[in-house]
Order: C-alpha cells, then sequence, then structure tokens
C-alpha cells in the first residue's frame, strides 16, 4: 500500500473520537498524526481513556496548534455549531469527515428551524455529501466534505428508504419507535445522562420534535419523490452503546422483506435476517454491521421492520472511516471487519 493517509481527529476526548481512535489504531490505511481536545488539551489519550493506554499516540492538542500540512483527512468530532466554525476556518483543499449535524441538512431554512439559529458556512453545507454510506456511496468518492448522519437518523433510514424506493409500504404510516443506549449522548457530564437518572427506568425523549425528523424527511421526501413525515419517538435505555428501532409499516410483509434483502444483498455491513427474525443490540455491540429483520403482523397488510446497530460504529465513528476509506480510494471496509463483541 502506498504511504498512510495523515488523520487528524478533532474532538478526540469524545465518545466517538475515542472510537475512531480505537479503529484506526489497526486501520492499515491510516496514520494519526493529531489529536485535540478542548478540557483535556495537553492530556494523553491514555489518560482520557485508559483502555487506549497501549497506544502511541500524540498528545492532545489545541485545535489551532494542529498543522493542516501534517494533515490529509479530519475527522471533526465536535458538538454542533462549534463544528461549522472549526471547518470554515481549515484550509479547503483538505478532506473533512464531519460527524456532527451541521452539515447534514440541504435546505438552510430547515436547519435554522431545527436547530434555532442561523447556519453560518453555508457554502460549506451546500458542498457536503450526506454520509449514509450505502445510499451515497458515488457522491461520496469524490467528496471533500462529508456528513455524518445522525445515529437514530441511520437506524431509521436504513429500516425505511429501501422500502420507498420499492413501493413496499404506504409513506403516510410510518411509526420509527427506537430505543437507544446513553453513549449517543456524548461524554460531557449532562443531567439526563447521570448513572442514578438512566440506570434502572427507560423514558421516551424528545417526542415528535427530535431533530432527526428532519434528516428522516429530508431522505424519506426525496427517495418516494413527495413530502413523507414519519412519527418518531426515541427512548433512552440504560445501556451504553446500541439503538434498536421498531418501525410500524403498513404493506405486504413477505415483499418488504425481499426489497430489504434485495438492496442489501451487495452490502459488506448490512444483514438482513431471515423472514420473521428480530435482530437484537447486543449482536452487533462494537461493529460496523447493521441488523434488519421483518415480522409480519396478525393484522393483514402490516409489519414491523427492525434495524439495530451500534451508535459508536455504524451510526458514526465507523461510518465515517467508512466515508473516508471511499474518500481516499481505498477499499471500503479497510479496517472495519471486525466481528461484533458478544456476549
Ligand atoms: N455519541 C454518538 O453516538 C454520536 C455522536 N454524534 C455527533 O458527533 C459529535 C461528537 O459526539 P461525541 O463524541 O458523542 O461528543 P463528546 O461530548 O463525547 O465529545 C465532544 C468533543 O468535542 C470537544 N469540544 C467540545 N467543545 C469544544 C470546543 N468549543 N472547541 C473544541 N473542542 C471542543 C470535547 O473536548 P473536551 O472533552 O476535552 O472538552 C470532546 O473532545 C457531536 O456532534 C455528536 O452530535 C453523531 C452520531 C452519534
Ligand atoms: C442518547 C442521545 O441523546 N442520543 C442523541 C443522538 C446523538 C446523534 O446521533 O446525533 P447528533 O449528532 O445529531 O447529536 C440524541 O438523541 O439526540
Amino acid at each position: 500500500m502506498a504511504d498512510k493517509a495523515r488523520i487528524a481527529i478533532l474532538g478526540a476526548s469524545g465518545y466517538t473520537g475515542a472510537e475512531l481512535v480505537r479503529l484506526i489504531a489497526t486501520h492499515p490505511g491510516m496514520r494519526i498524526t493529531a489529536l485535540t481536545a478542548d478540557r483535556r488539551a495537553g492530556e494523553s489519550m491514555g489518560a482520557v481513556f485508559p483502555h487506549l493506554r497501549h497506544l502511541d499516540l500524540p498528545t492532545l492538542c489545541r485545535i489551532e496548534d494542529v498543522n493542516p500540512d501534517d494533515v490529509d483527512l479530519y475527522f471533526c468530532a465536535l458538538p454542533h455549531a462549534t463544528s461549522q466554525e472549526v471547518i470554515s476556518a481549515l484550509p479547503r483543499d483538505r478532506k473533512i469527515v464531519d460527524l456532527s449535524a451541521d452539515f447534514r441538512l440541504r435546505d438552510p431554512q430547515v436547519y435554522a428551524e431545527w436547530y434555532g439559529r442561523a447556519h453560518s458556512a453555508l457554502d460549506l453545507q451546500e458542498e457536503a455529501v450526506y454520509g449514509l454510506t450505502e445510499f451515497y456511496r458515488d457522491e461520496i468518492r469524490g467528496a471533500r466534505l462529508v456528513a455524518g448522519t445522525g445515529c437514530n437518523a441511520a437506524t431509521g433510514n436504513y429500516a425505511v428508504l429501501p422500502l420507498l424506493a420499492a413501493g413496499a409500504i404506504d409513506p403516510d404510516e410510518i411509526i420509527i419507535d427506537l430505543k437507544t443506549g446513553v453513549s449517543g449522548a456524548g461524554r460531557a457530564p449532562k443531567e439526563g445522562t447521570l448513572f442514578a437518572e438512566v440506570s434502572e427506568g427507560f423514558h421516551a425523549y424528545n417526542i415528535a420534535r427530535h431533530r432527526h425528523i428532519a434528516e428522516f424527511e429530508q431522505e424519506f421526501s426525496k427517495v418516494a419523490g413527495r413530502p413523507v413525515t414519519p412519527t418518531f419517538v426515541p427512548h433512552l435505555l440504560p445501556q451504553n452503546r446500541g439503538i434498536l428501532a421498531t418501525v410500524y409499516v403498513k404493506g405486504e410483509p413477505a415483499a418488504i422483506h425481499a426489497a430489504l434483502a434485495a438492496r442489501y444483498q451487495d452490502e459488506p455491513f448490512m444483514v438482513v435476517l431471515p423472514f420473521g427474525e428480530a435482530p437484537a443490540t447486543r449482536h452487533v455491540r462494537g461493529s460496523n454491521f447493521c441488523h434488519i429483520g421483518v415480522v409480519a403482523d396478525r393484522r393483514p397488510g402490516r409489519a414491523m421492520v427492525f434495524a439495530t446497530l451500534d451508535n459508536l460504529t455504524k451510526g458514526s465513528s465507523g461510518q465515517a472511516i467508512h466515508n473516508a476509506n471511499l474518500m481516499l480510494g481505498l477499499p471500503e471496509t479497510t479496517g472495519l471487519d471486525l466481528a461484533p463483541m458478544f456476549p
């Protein structure tokens, strides 16, 4: 293989940043040259994340101290809004995979409506390609800036997009009932993610007003060729990793299963289970796989479609590496061929 691509991870002291480091550490086509942090700048990665202590890594520095001459591709794992400011200041000839929500929405008005502020880098927003790899592969190959999807949005999109494309379901009858682990909320301490408020319980949040509805509407409507709005309710599970979406749809169950199996048969990370089986978060943990299942409802003409993935791999950092592989002209599964951790 030619020289390894030089990689900077901005926001390496967060959960998705650490997951990028874990995966890139054994990636044969990438080499980490810079890692950044905010509160933890100046510390070693091993001090911030003891599970990565064995690796020989650069010390966490501030973003302004990264030398662009040592970087071929940036992974940007920063909070929303910060990301657009930081990326605006990066050299315009570098490849960037952003994991935040800043560049996912095509329409600036929709962005402003859901994120409560005007976008400050509209030219970059226009340039960015949506990072749902299996649906934007060709554009991603030629892209300079790729916008990683929301982890909940990826899960629902994988279950629904092939069905809208095949005309296998009623677009007006889509209910996405989703459960997610707490690492989706990031490492920075927040009241709602404290152990005492998450363990031994279970609750819905952002009911019918979660930001990822905008991503669903954008992608569903594009594929259906007309406006499509799902009902979407996320729930917070007392577990670390993993998302499971149960999607209630109207359509012939066998045709729904056939449409998903046909759409994903050549996809390296998409596994469609035999008809009648439902997937589990524990079977994809720590991997870049997404498992999909279809079960017929007892009510004729209705089905449940299940999709599960690990929010820190297929839902963010694994997806980001998949996209970076395409952008760098590497075999697309490079560094991602890990079996899930079980039990
Ligand atoms: N967690 C998940 O499952 C998913 C997350 N995402 C998105 O990915 C991005 C990263 O998420 P996640 O890793 O969970 O977040 P974390 O809160 O765990 O990490 C955020 C990182 O950004 C750094 N940071 C925070 N504020 C600033 C700032 N003002 N300037 C420079 N650096 C800053 C933090 O540094 P420090 O800690 O040193 O202060 C940390 O390294 C977010 O946009 C998130 O929405 C997308 C899909 C899934
Ligand atoms: C548990 C939890 O809080 N999860 C986050 C999802 C994080 C993510 O995918 O998305 P963004 O990059 O859009 O923040 C949420 O539901 O908002």
